[in-house]
């Protein structure tokens, strides 16, 4: 048995001109019943609430205002959760909908009931439908297309294989779509900068991140431990080929110098409280050092922030240089930043004279 977290994008479900395509969620309802009835535990993450909704609302196509999006997709998640829900009904699974924001990610005990509804879901055989909660999710914390949180809810229920499944069969050298030259790459064991610069845009008028946002979500799911697959499942056997390690796309595999829960969380769920500047002598102990952060080497402190929140640290030129949990209150710290670790312990009790430790630091640049 394995955990597969399946993403399907706008551009599988819905046409150009938007509205859903009834017959492609059938289809894609069959491939992961035919997984769910092999034993597998899957879940599934959707978009195109937004392309399902917006012809129904009287949009000539997709808009680009956000509280239009937001009306849209209000309309269109009510109507992909039916489609789906009577989809399923035909192989008796039931389908129950879960709906994300980036903040809750950042919140432990928000993430950590969500993953407790999960699995609760998964024990009585419920196959779990995730997409973002478009309507409150605001546009500097979006996800903006579901890339992304496909692979945050494959870190967060510790899933075997990621598979995102879009309307390319892979990753190509150039998008296939402007250019027919372009080479499909089959295997990738390192996600460098330089591939992230292969992958362009959107290439159709109802997808939203594009090849570049499925490679990043790749990068995030691998350095967790999970294997990610990209690409095609347009005939009935490609999902379970897909997850068998032979389908029609791009195999990401997982990296080896793989993080930390704690630090996964730190890196891509934390919502930092404040920020902490440090002189250039701390900034090299953590950078170069592999050291953590001592009172003696903070120069400022800002926000409002407790100890076990994650913070921002910026270098003497106000750049941030990567974040981490904070071990003070902002309260705490302001009165012993550029102290001496003698002179700490006389003035505040604080559980860990570290700043920030180094197993919760992370480098961020
Ligand atoms: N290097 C590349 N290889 C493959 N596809 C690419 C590449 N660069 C850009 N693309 C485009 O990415 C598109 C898929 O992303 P997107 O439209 O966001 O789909 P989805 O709705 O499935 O998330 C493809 O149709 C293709 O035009
Ligand atoms: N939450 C949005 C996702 C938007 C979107 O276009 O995402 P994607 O098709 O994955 O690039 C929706 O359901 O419409």
């Amino acid at each position: 048995m394995q955990r597969i977290v399946i993403k399907i994008g706008s551009s599988s479900l819905t046409s150009d001109e938007g509205g859903l395509n009834r017959s492609r969620v059938e289809f894609f309802a069959s491939e992961l019943a035919s997984l769910h009835n092999e034993g597998h535990q899957v879940l599934l993450v959707t978009s195109g609430a937004v392309a399902a909704g917006f012809t129904r609302i009287g949009y000539k196509k997709k808009p680009k205002h956000l509280h239009e999006k937001q009306a849209s997709a209000a309309l269109g998640q009510a109507l992909l959760m039916q489609a789906y829900q009577e989809a399923f009904a035909k192989d008796r699974i039931g389908a129950a909908q879960i709906l994300l924001t980036r903040s809750d990610f950042s919140n432990r005990k928000r993430i950590h009931n969500a993953l407790m509804t999960i699995d609760e879901l998964l024990k009585h055989g419920i196959l779990p439908i995730v997409n973002e909660n478009d309507t409150v999710s605001v546009d500097e914390l979006k996800f903006g297309d579901n890339d992304m949180l496909s692979a945050l809810v494959a870190n967060l229920v510790k899933a075997n294989r990621l598979l995102i499944l879009t309307d390319t069969d892979g990753l190509y050298t150039e998008d296939p779509r402007k250019n027919a030259d372009a080479r499909k790459i089959e295997r990738v064991d390192q996600i460098s900068d330089e591939l992230l610069k292969l992958a362009g845009g959107s290439g159709s008028s109802v997808g939203t991140g594009g090849m570049r946002s499925k490679i990043e979500a790749a990068r995030i799911a691998t350095r967790g431990g999970i294997p990610v697959f990209v690409g095609k499942v347009s005939e009935t056997g490609d999902l379970k080929a897909a997850a068998a390690g032979d389908g029609k796309g791009t195999y990401f595999d997982t990296s080896l110098n793989t993080m930390s829960m704690k630090k996964q969380w730190v890196r891509f769920h934390s919502l930092p409280q404040g920020s902490i500047t440090v002189d250039d002598g701390a900034q090299d102990a953590l950078l170069s050092g592999g050291k953590s952060l001592l009172p003696a080497g903070v120069t400022d402190v800002s926000g409002d922030f407790n100890p076990g929140d994650v913070v921002e640290v910026l270098n003497s030129l106000h750049q941030p240089i990567g974040r981490g949990v904070v071990n003070y209150a902002s309260w705490q710290l302001q009165v012993v930043a550029g102290l001496s670790t003698e002179e700490v312990s006389k003035r505040v009790e604080v559980h860990r004279i570290e700043v920030i430790h180094r197993d919760e630091w992370i480098t961020i640049g």
